[in-house]
């Protein structure tokens, strides 16, 4: 039996804590606020992202950094991506050198154009192990089979995770490419947004194929260029976790697109989906990593107009549509 602490209590991280608990671990998670931790012990449930699953027992709750993290074999964050540094600071006066971080969130540090692992990386000395691929919670919760990758710099410690945390309905491959591996798993949201948008103004499958396809030739772009190798793109963190936020009705980032193709405003789209939308903020990352390695990445630049420069959605299509045309190519 291993000592686990998950930071986080929205739907991956109980998700993940209850596969673990079925797994025999012993399972500690922290929760954000005191609501947070009181509605999870009077209702061992989490109505607002995983509604009709039981929580059992064992699994303790606090908001207790120190109780979450001191004496943990593994610390799993799964807190929103613009939490992740403060969160990192936070547990460093309890972690134990021993301890492996596993990062289960996904996105990229505005401030640094740091990945996630990176950014825990400056912060503790720890091995960090990122867990990532197609995996919405809301299944992997119904035992749904689910395949995922570990990644790291260290494969001892990559090997261990994947010990962890594969079951009958979790298989969990490893992959040396962390950069490859997060960069797909962020970069992913940002697509996810564009193929709601399109959900949301009516238009159909073709629509959003083309969108797939040609999202993980930008994602794979960017991605090699920072050093990430291009079989990954092809795998289960690139273009698996791809499919999946682009087509599930679970997807948050899907969802919130779909809204904003509705009319919604960003707010109001955000609000509505009432769980994090990493896509958002990763959209800066990425319009910003584009340029900074002097990358075309028209999609990702679609969205950050679409967003940030309130650029007209029909006008967005229209330019994307209407580019110098080319022949197709996948680098
Ligand atoms: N939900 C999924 O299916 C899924 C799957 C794979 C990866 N992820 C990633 O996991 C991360 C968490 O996603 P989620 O869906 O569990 O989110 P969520 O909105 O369901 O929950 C996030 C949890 O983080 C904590 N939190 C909220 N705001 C915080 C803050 N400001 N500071 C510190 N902690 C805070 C709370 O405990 C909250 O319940 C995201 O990066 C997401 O991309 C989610
Ligand atoms: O599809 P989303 O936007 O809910 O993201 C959740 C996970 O990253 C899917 O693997």
């Amino acid at each position: 039996m291993q000592k686990i602490g998950v930071l986080g209590a929205g739907s991956w991280g109980l998700a993940l804590s209850l596969l673990l608990n079925e797994k025999g671990h012993d399972v500690t998670v922290w929760c954000y606020d005191q609501k947070e931790k009181d509605d999870l012990l009077t209702y061992r449930e989490n109505k607002r992202c995983l509604p009709g699953i039981k929580i059992p027992l064992e699994i303790h709750f606090s908001t207790d950094y120190e109780e979450c993290v001191e004496g943990k074999d593994v610390v799993v964050m799964a807190v929103p991506s613009k939490a992740i540094r403060t969160t990192s600071e936070a547990i460093m006066p309890y972690l134990e050198k021993e301890t492996v971080i596993v990062n289960v969130s996904k996105g990229i540090e505005f401030e640094t154009l740091y990945t996630l692992s990176q950014v825990i990386e400056s912060v503790v000395p720890n091995k960090v192990v990122v867990l990532s691929g197609p995996s919405h919670a809301e299944e992997v919760a119904r035992h749904m089979p689910t395949a995922v990758v570990a990644s790291s710099e260290c494969m001892v410690s990559a090997e261990y995770i994947q010990d962890l945390f594969i079951t009958e309905y979790f298989r969990v491959y490893t992959n040396p490419d962390i950069i490859g591996v997060e960069l797909g798993g962020a970069l992913k949201n940002v697509i996810a947004l564009a193929s709601g948008v399109a959900e949301g103004l009516g238009y159909g499958d073709n629509s959003k194929a083309a969108l797939i396809t040609r999202g993980i030739a930008e994602i794979a772009r960017l991605g090699v260029a920072m050093g990430g190798n291009p079989n990954t793109f092809g795998g289960l963190t690139g273009i698996g976790d791809l499919i999946v936020t682009c087509m599930s009705g679970h997807s948050r980032n899907r969802r919130c697109g779909e809204l904003i193709g509705q009319g919604y405003t960003l707010d109001e789209a955000i609000k509505k989906v009432n769980m994090v939308v990493e896509g958002v903020p990763t959209t800066k990352g990425a319009y910003a990593l584009m340029k900074k390695h002097n990358i075309e990445m028209p999609i990702i630049t679609a969205i950050y107009e679409g967003l940030f420069e309130n650029a007209p959605v029909d006008e967005v299509v229209t330019k994307l549509m209407c580019r110098d045309k080319k022949m197709e190519s996948f680098d």
